[in-house]
């Protein structure tokens, strides 16, 4: 690790409390400009990410042929679909560009390539480009780079697939499945589908823009989706807030017996941050939701916890750092398709919490944490944005934590180190108010 690039992870002198407003997710916007993209008139986005992740969605539909424009402030876009045509796509390290845009590739007239990360090239991708494939896609490789030669539209129909590697080959199947000629199923087989909730975030999405889809529940054919070919209708999409993203701020309130608020925290949403609220307040912190305002008062003590995790995989760096500084065990579990993530995180966390005098076994599915007292050092962030923020939630109560390579948290929260020292700095509700000395012998 390049000592050039570690930040030293502020400590926490005192409880933190602050109120903390999170950009909009990751998840939610890079299907709002795909489905934008297949729509049938123009659309707009408000309240969308900028961050690497979704400026490389933005940039791929760009090459595509869509038109995306900004309107009064980089969040709010205007997005004109246009004639798909031959395109190259830089996937970064995104798994949502990486999965979403093959099938949006193949509608295009022309050859479209693919290419990202060096390090993205080991993350699962087969599965997603053979299904298409079997709907009648021209495709050659079977992970980054590759190279999709459209023919101006796409057969589509029924395909079955095992997507217990990653929830994404489906909704990358489902997203453009309308323009399809015959619409498409699919059909998962394997060992169970991780990440449900952003299945459900896909399906919710696409039947806002007006698209039919028959989910497990209404067809009552066990993990079986379907798209019927239609219109995907032009939509005024706005985002939400990214709950993800909220967790390593929530969780500073945990660590540090402070209290942290996030604004304009959904009521209902398929975003799987809304679950650490549950987390929470099974590791003893207390948790109010009161008109959209997200409040987390952290305990003296932090309890272990014992979670499966896989529908909520996403979550897991932040658990686990919380787990880390409990003060009993924890078993993070059904998690095992993280190994197919940014990096493989169960690795990556077991190693760096051990690094700090930390005590992590990495089990078959998941992660067993026991207590132990951490010390400082460096915490490797192998470019996965979610790493290096939960070095940050160590470094708030264990002194000398140099993260490497911060800067990677721009995959989906630019400036978040600016974030969380803007969070540290004191409050008026962080330093309670002293009455004004009284000058001698004035009378109140
Ligand atoms: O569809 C999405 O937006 C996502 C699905 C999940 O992927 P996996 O199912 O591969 O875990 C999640 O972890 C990822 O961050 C975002
Ligand atoms: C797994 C993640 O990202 P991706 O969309 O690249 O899969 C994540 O953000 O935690």
């Amino acid at each position: 690790m390049d000592a050039v690039s570690l930040w030293r992870a502020p400590l926490a002198e005192s409880p933190v409390h602050a109120t903390v407003t999170l950009p909009g997710s990751k998840s939610i916007t890079n299907r709002a400009l795909i489905l934008a993209a297949l729509a049938s008139g123009p659309s707009t986005v408000t309240g969308a990410l900028r961050s690497r992740d979704t400026d490389l969605m933005i940039a791929g539909l760009r090459s595509l042929g869509v038109g995306i424009t900004v309107v009064d402030s980089p969040t709010t876009l205007r997005v004109t679909p246009g004639t798909l045509h031959s395109a190259t796509v830089d996937c970064g390290l995104a798994g949502t560009v990486m999965r979403f845009l093959p099938s949006v590739a193949a509608l295009a007239d022309g050859t479209v390539a693919f290419d990202g990360d060096e390090q993205a090239r080991t993350r699962p991708l087969a599965t997603v480009l053979d299904a298409l494939r079997g709907l009648g896609a021209d495709i050659d490789g079977a992970g980054l780079p590759f190279t999709v030669h459209g023919r101006g539209g796409l057969r589509g129909g029924t395909v079955t697939i095992d997507a217990s590697g990653s929830s994404q080959f489906v909704s990358g199947l489902l997203l453009s499945a309308a323009r399809f000629d015959e619409g498409v199923t699919v059909r998962h087989d394997g060992s169970s589908l991780p990440s449900m909730p952003h299945i459900d975030m896909t399906v919710e999405m696409l039947r806002d823009a007006g698209v039919t889809v028959l989910t497990p529940a209404d067809s009552g054919e066990m993990d079986t989706w379907k798209v019927l070919p239609g219109t995907v209708t032009p939509v005024d999409w706005v985002i939400e807030p990214d709950l993800s993203n909220a967790t390593p701020f929530l969780a500073a309130a945990a660590v540090t017996g402070g209290t942290v608020s996030v604004p304009l925290w959904p009521s209902s949403t398929t975003q799987p941050g809304d679950a650490f609220r549950g987390i929470l307040t099974d590791m003893g912190a207390t948790v109010s939701l009161q008109d959209s305002l997200l409040t987390v008062a952290g305990p003296e003590k932090l309890c272990g916890i014992d979670v499966d995790l896989h529908d909520i995989g996403e979550l897991t760096p932040t658990v686990a750092a919380l787990a880390a500084l409990a003060d009993g065990p924890s078993v993070l579990r059904g998690i095992a398709h993280l190994r197919g993530h940014e990096t493989d995180r169960l690795a990556a966390l077991s190693t760096e919490i051990n690094r700090l005098g930390g005590s992590v076994t990495e089990t078959e599915d998941g992660l067993r944490i026991d207590p132990a007292p951490l010390h400082g050092g460096t915490w490797g962030s192998y470019a996965d944005h979610r790493m290096a923020t939960a070095g940050a939630i160590i470094g708030l109560v264990v002194d000398g934590v140099d993260v490497d390579d911060v800067g990677t948290t721009a995959k989906t929260l630019p400036g978040f180190e600016n974030m969380w020292t803007a969070m540290l700095e004191p409050t008026e509700t962080s330093e309670p108010a002293q009455p004004e000395a009284a000058e001698p012998g004035a009378r109140s």
